[in-house]
This record gives C-alpha cells, sequence and structure tokens, in this order.
C-alpha cells in the first residue's frame, strides 16, 4: 500500500526544473521531511547506462519507437529500483520528468500519438502515477536560450532537434494539462527564479 507521495516535474527544456528541485530539496530537508529527488531517465545506475544510448548525440539513427521503448524501459527499471521502495518508506518522492515527458515528446511532438505510447508506458509503469505533476511551462525560444547560455550544460540528441520539434513539444503538454486537468498544476516558469519557487512550493506543501 501506497505510504509517500510522489510528484513529477515536467516541462520543456531549460524551464528551471533542476534549479527548483534543488531549492526544494533543500527546504524539504531542513523541515525534517523524508524527502528524495531523482530523474529520469536515470535516477540508477541501468536507467543512466539507458539514458546514454538515448542521448548520445552518435546515434542519429535512432528510430522514434526504438526511442520510446528506452524510456519506458529505463523508468520501469528506475520505478521499481528507486521510486517504489522509497514511496513505501513513507518518502516524498521529487521526480525530474515521468511518463507525462513520453507524451509529450515521443507521442506527440515525434508524432506516435499519445495513446500509443501511454500504452507502452502503462506496460512499464501499471498502476503508478503520480500523485501531482507541475508542468513548468516556457517558450522554447526562452528556454533553449537559458540552455545553450548554461556552460556547464552538456547539450544532448534531443536538445539538438529542430525548434519546431520543441515547439511542438510544448503543444503537447499543453494537451496533456487539459487531458489531466486533476493531477497536473501548470507554473509560469518564464516568471524569476524566486517567482516560480514560490509558486512550486506552496502546491507542494499543499499536497505533502
Ligand atoms: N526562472 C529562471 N529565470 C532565468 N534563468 C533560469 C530560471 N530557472 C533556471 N534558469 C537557468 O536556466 C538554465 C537551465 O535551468 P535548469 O537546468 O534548471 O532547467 P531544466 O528544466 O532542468 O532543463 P533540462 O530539462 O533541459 O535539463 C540554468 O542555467 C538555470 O540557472
Ligand atoms: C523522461 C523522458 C525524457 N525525454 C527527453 C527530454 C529531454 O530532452 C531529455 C532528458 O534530458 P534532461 O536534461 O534530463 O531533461 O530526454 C523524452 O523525450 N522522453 C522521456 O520519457
Amino acid at each position: 500500500m501506497k505510504k509517500g507521495v510522489f510528484i513529477t516535474i515536467e516541462g520543456p527544456e531549460g524551464a528551471g526544473k533542476t534549479t527548483i528541485i534543488e531549492l526544494l530539496m533543500e527546504k524539504l530537508n531542513s523541515e525534517g521531511y523524508p524527502a528524495i529527488s531523482t530523474r529520469e531517465p536515470g535516477g540508477i545506475e541501468i536507467a543512466e547506462k539507458i539514458r546514454s544510448v538515448i542521448l548520445d548525440k552518435e546515434n542519429k539513427a535512432m528510430d522514434a519507437r526504438t526511442e520510446a521503448l528506452l524510456y519506458a524501459a529505463a523508468r520501469r527499471q528506475h520505478l521499481v529500483e528507486r521510486v517504489l521502495p522509497a514511496i513505501n518508506n513513507g518518502y516524498i518522492v521529487i521526480c525530474d520528468r515521468f511518463i507525462d515527458s513520453s507524451l509529450a515528446y515521443q507521442g506527440y511532438a515525434r508524432g506516435l500519438g499519445i495513446d500509443e505510447v501511454y500504452a507502452i508506458n502503462q506496460f512499464a509503469i501499471e498502476e503508478m502515477m503520480p500523485d501531482v505533476t507541475l508542468y513548468f511551462d516556457i517558450d522554447p525560444k526562452i528556454g533553449l536560450e537559458r540552455i545553450n547560455q548554461d556552460k556547464g550544460r552538456e547539450i544532448n540528441r534531443l536538445d539538438l532537434e529542430s525548434f519546431e520539434f520543441h515547439r511542438k513539444v510544448r503543444e503537447g503538454y499543453h494537451l496533456l494539462c487539459k487531458r489531466f486537468p486533476n493531477r497536473i498544476i501548470e507554473i509560469d516558469a518564464s516568471q524569476s527564479i524566486e517567482a516560480v519557487y514560490e509558486h512550486v512550493a506552496n502546491e507542494v506543501l499543499r499536497v505533502i
């Protein structure tokens, strides 16, 4: 039986997810909440290996369905190895990306179909959907500019997709917000770090 809380953070490139998760973890830890943060694809050894295959700039020939299946495989392993044990021990789990990334990127932007990608992910996650998802909304022009200016960040295969692809990712997320209004909360990620953090912290404190 589920005891903890599963919160996912979603959004396009450069929306500020990593920055805000770090601030949020400082707050949760300092206030004594049992909480961990993790990311997808990755978070554990096997999934990090899958991540490096998916995001390798040299893998230009990767087929869209192969990509979707690799994300789902990394998700499954990360869920059983990292997320579920923490949730079952009463932890708050903050996860940078989850199923909605696959729905927006592979389902909508790649054109595989949101329902089709949902179906393969259902096999991977069974019934384990997030309790709440915070979607960081940002114009891809601003998001891509931010990551290009971030000299510490390595540019990966997905970052190099066309501007049209990144525009469709955002459109895909907007469709998901309409489809799952009870689960997904939209955050205006174009605001200052302080303003985004305040909105996010309020929503998280409300849920936990
Ligand atoms: N609200 C903000 N205003 C201006 N710059 C920001 C804001 N939030 C984050 N940044 C900066 O934008 C860059 C990308 O931020 P961050 O890595 O947190 O985004 P991300 O959503 O995790 O990106 P990705 O998913 O592409 O890895 C960093 O240089 C960060 O300092
Ligand atoms: C989980 C997931 C991720 N993606 C994409 C989104 C990003 O372009 C990269 C991950 O890089 P980040 O710096 O960690 O954000 O992968 C995807 O297309 N589908 C997914 O399911």
